[in-house]
């Protein structure tokens, strides 16, 4: 059978009414003291959390009260967020999620039945309550994100890599799964902003910045570790391979076209690499990752350099 593709927006305003009015004509007739009650219900649970996943897995299992569906996807693509949960379903109905000019993402709700209109309002009434907490979940989502990101150039900043690092260190020793780390600083970086300028000096950290992003898998972790450093942490991955992606990441800026009043910039990079043994802690590789890095810059600079 072929599927269907119902599609709404909803209004935090509009959602708003509906909650200071519940009882709409058209839900009354339905199943007025049930849907308010599992409204009600949802609406302390989505009190719990400022987690998105767990108020759109809160909202997953409460739906199924009032409408059973098998697949919730939400998607907010400007702010690089996507939710997936339970199976996939042939028909679906689609939400667009808004707040005056705030766009709050997209929500798909998908089954293998149709859904009914009856079903339609029900659901309607319960992504009214998921309005709010969705909107405060993003608000704090963005804070979050802010406190642990380097402004200039997007990548994690100190606090970040401190949390993640430790993490990871715990993680590898628990899964006894290998975890490299690579240091990375951009070579005469004092030169470039006495020639060229504070200002194209920040445009040279963040090319790089992006150089380096664009260099590794999603799961990798890049931070600025100080003003012309970075740090990337490579998780589940051998000295072997951390040797190679370093490479990678030292030709690919060194293949950068960096132009700054239309002259060519030459722009290359010293890495150390190290790999985390056994006995040590997160700043012992870091440390380790730093004499590589010395030994490299020592060594002429524009390559990489591996720790004992
Ligand atoms: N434009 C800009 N420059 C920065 C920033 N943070 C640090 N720097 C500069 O980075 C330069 C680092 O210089 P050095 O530590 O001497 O190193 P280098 O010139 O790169 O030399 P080597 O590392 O030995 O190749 C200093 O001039 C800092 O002022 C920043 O956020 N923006």
């Amino acid at each position: 059978m072929a599927g269907s593709v119902q599609s709404n927006t909803i209004d935090f305003d509009t959602a708003r009414l509906q909650i200071a009015q519940p009882r709409r004509r058209r839900v009354q007739s339905q199943t007025p003291r049930s849907l308010e009650s599992i409204r009600q219900q949802l609406v302390s649970m989505l009190q719990t959390s400022l987690e998105m996943e767990r108020l759109l897995a809160i909202f997953f299992q409460e739906l199924q009260h009032a409408c059973p569906i098998d697949a919730l996807s939400y998607q907010n693509a400007p702010v690089e967020l996507r939710i997936e949960l339970g199976q996939r379903g042939s028909h679906s109905a689609s939400y667009r999620l808004t707040h005056e000019s705030q766009y709050l993402g997209e929500l798909v709700l998908r089954r293998q039945q149709r859904f009914e209109e009856a079903e339609l309002a029900r659901i309607e009434t319960l992504i009214g309550a998921l309005l709010f907490p969705m909107r405060n979940a993003l608000m704090y989502r963005d804070a979050l994100r802010s406190a642990l990101r380097d402004g200039l150039t997007g990548t994690g900043n100190r606090v970040a890599m401190d949390k993640t690092l430790e993490r990871e260190v715990a993680m590898a020793k628990r899964h006894q799964q290998p975890l490299s780390a690579l240091l990375i600083d951009i070579d005469h970086f004092k030169n470039l902003n006495d020639q060229w300028g504070h200002q194209s000096g920040d445009e040279a950290l963040r090319s790089v910045a992006n150089a380096i992003k664009s260099s590794l898998r999603n799961i990798d972790m890049v931070f600025r570790y100080g003003g012309e450093e970075f740090l990337v942490l490579l998780t589940n991955t051998s000295r072997q391979d951390a040797l190679m992606i370093a490479e990678r990441i030292r030709q690919n800026i060194d293949s950068l076209q960096f132009r700054v009043n239309s002259q060519n910039i030459p722009l290359s990079v010293s890495l150390g690499c190290a790999s985390l043994h056994s006995d040590e802690n997160g700043s012992d590789l870091i440390q380790r990752a730093d004499q590589a890095l010395y030994q490299a810059k020592r060594n002429g600079r524009n390559q990489v350099s591996l720790a004992v």
